[in-house]
């Protein structure tokens, strides 16, 4: 049974506050372990990853066969049916329109002065991506963050992915082919992260790792961030249905259970202005997961972490949501279009009752890499904005500098910056001589 919650509890706040920050990841001392590979990759590079490929993987490789060759690529490419080629594709196409949209310009103008400037947006040169493997290696997320660093320009793009025992997911595979993947290498833990960050032998660094991992996998990440960039530390998978009463309770009940099933510490909340309502949703889960495959997983979410809170109206549902920040928020309530904009806090957002959040998922179009734990407060999910970077322009004529160049010599001299504000008065005594 999850929680259930009323804002006319007495205790309702304090009940609130626990259920935001209730602890929902296992947080093992990695750190001194991935310490120890990172060095481990740094001062004996593909040896360094061979020799743990063996040990946590089961799998030995050579400098030779880090690397899968076009012909494995291939062979097993060739193992995925024509309808599972058929779907990748058509998520791949959407996901790369939207991600298209997501390109910035180029900006510059001349001001009164006569300065002109500006800014333009370059690609990272060559990015990283993390694929989780065994049970959680998923091709969708492959898609979703291969796609938006080719429609970035990033030139090279390499894939690491650990094939336990030497089983590789063909879907993973695929999904690289069709997303424009340049390189792809299986291995895996804090060894691959420290490949691309510092580079080995055979594979050339990168300058920015993106992509969910396992604990050592975020350690990792952790620790190499400044030598490359990353993206985001990813947590256990969250949402929240806002729902009224006219809704199906059995598909509420699903779109909670579609984020139980990720992970034991995944949290699926329903808020709604219904405690009737509340109360079957609550059956249905139930139902449902009799025969879910993987009950074991969703019901332990939703067991310890999952909640349904009724309120007194859609304005009470509106104020909890945006405190609670949520990574996917689905809206299914008579008009969801305007209660999708008065919200300011949330990943993604899913308007109406025909949007499930799987959709999103796979196939919308927008990115499945979300802010989790209450990021949306202040960070955004991942885009093109991730692999490209701006260059500020600057151009002065001598009206410009003769112009705002003063100023700047004064405050030079503010900060005892001699040569500062020298080489802006060196050019105006020049103007000054006229010469
Ligand atoms: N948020 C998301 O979108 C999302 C998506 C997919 C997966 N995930 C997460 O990815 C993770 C996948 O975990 P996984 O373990 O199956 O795959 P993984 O690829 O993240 O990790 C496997 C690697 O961990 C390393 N490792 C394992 N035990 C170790 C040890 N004792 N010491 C040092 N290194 C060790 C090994 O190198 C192994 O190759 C899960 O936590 C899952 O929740 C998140
Ligand atoms: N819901 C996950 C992110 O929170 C992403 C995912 C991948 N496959 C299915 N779902
Ligand atoms: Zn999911």
């Amino acid at each position: 049974m999850p929680q259930f919650l009323s804002t006319t509890d007495p205790d309702f706040e304090a009940r609130f506050i626990a259920l935001l920050g209730a602890k929902r990841e296992d947080s093992p001392d990695v750190d001194h372990i991935v310490a120890e590979i990172i060095a481990d990759v740094r001062a004996r590079g593909d040896q360094a990853v061979i020799d743990l490929t063996s040990r946590f993987d089961r799998l030995d490789l050579t400098p030779d066969t880090l690397r899968f060759t076009p012909a494995e690529i291939a062979a097993e490419c060739a193992l995925v049916s024509d309808e599972d080629r058929a779907a990748l594709e058509l998520a791949a196409a959407r996901i790369r329109a939207y991600h298209s949209r997501q390109m910035p310009d180029d900006a510059s103008w001349t001001d009164d002065t006569g300065a002109t400037l500006g800014w333009r947006w370059t690609p990272v040169s060559a990015a990283g991506l993390y694929v989780p493997g065994g049970l959680a290696s998923y091709p969708s997320s492959v898609l979703m963050n291969a796609i938006p660093a080719k429609v970035a320009g990033v030139a090279r793009l390499a894939i690491v992915v650990p094939t336990p025992d030497g089983v590789t997911n063909p879907l993973v595979l695929m999904a690289a082919q069709i997303a424009g993947v340049d390189e792809i290498y299986r291995i895996g833990g804090a060894q691959a992260i420290a490949a691309l960050a510092y580079g080995t032998q055979t594979i050339p660094p990168v300058d920015k790792i993106t992509g969910p991992g396992n604990a050592f996998v975020a350690a990792a990440k952790r620790r190499v961030f400044g030598k490359v960039g990353i993206d985001m530390i990813a947590g256990p998978s969250e949402i929240l249905v806002i729902a009224d009463r006219d809704n199906d309770p059995d598909w509420i009940a699903l779109d909670l259970l579609s984020q139980a099933e990720h992970d034991e510490s995944a949290q699926s909340l329903l808020i709604t202005d219904d405690a009737d309502f509340g109360r079957a949703v609550a059956a249905a889960v139930d139902a449902r997961l009799q025969t879910l495959e993987r009950r074991a997983i969703a019901g332990a979410s939703w067991r310890d972490f999952g909640a349904i809170i009724t309120v007194a109206d859609m304005d009470e549902a509106v104020a909890l949501s945006d405190r609670i920040a949520p990574e996917h928020l689905e809206l299914c309530t008579a008009d969801a279009d305007a209660l999708a904009g008065r919200i300011t806090h949330a990943g993604a957002i899913f308007i109406g009752s025909w949007t499930p959040e799987a959709i999103g998922d796979y196939i919308g179009g927008p990115n499945h890499v979300l802010p989790t734990a209450r990021s949306a407060r202040f960070s955004s999910g991942l885009s093109v904005m991730d692999f490209i970077k701006r260059t500020t322009l600057s151009r002065m004529t001598p009206g410009a500098l003769a112009a705002i160049g003063p100023s700047a010599e004064r405050l030079a001299k503010s900060e005892s910056l001699q040569a500062h504000g020298l080489s802006v008065r060196a050019r105006l005594d020049r103007l000054n001589r006229g010469s």
